[in-house]
């Protein structure tokens, strides 16, 4: 029997709802470390972007979505994104001291 089309919409939502939520909590945990990270350069004076890094972090990325049939364009400015928000803590963190 096929399902009532507001039922499959709620259901898929639900997926939605949960996917959002472990999104949001692994950021979260990306950001815990990237504070530590940012800490660390501001004590030592280290700079707070790292380019060469970066590269080799958007070719990997680029790859895995390809391989998980994400658009690379799409990964890629997706880690631009939250790349930018780390070095504005690093620059803040950095300033403080
Ligand atoms: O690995 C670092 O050096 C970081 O500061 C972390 C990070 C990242 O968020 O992945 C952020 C800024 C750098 O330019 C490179 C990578």
């Amino acid at each position: 029997m096929n399902e009532d089309p507001t039922t499959t919409l709620m259901r898929l939502r639900g997926s939605i709802d949960n996917i959002d939520a472990a999104l949001i909590h692994l950021l979260a945990e990306r950001f815990k470390a990237t504070k530590q990270v940012g800490q660390l350069k501001a004590e030592h004076g280290m700079p707070p972007s790292d380019p060469a890094r970066e590269e080799q972090q958007v070719a990997r990325l680029r790859r895995l979505a390809e391989e998980a049939d994400l658009d690379p364009a799409f990964a890629e400015k997706w880690f631009n994104f939250v790349v930018a928000e780390v070095i504005r803590h690093h620059t803040a963190a950095a300033d403080a001291r």
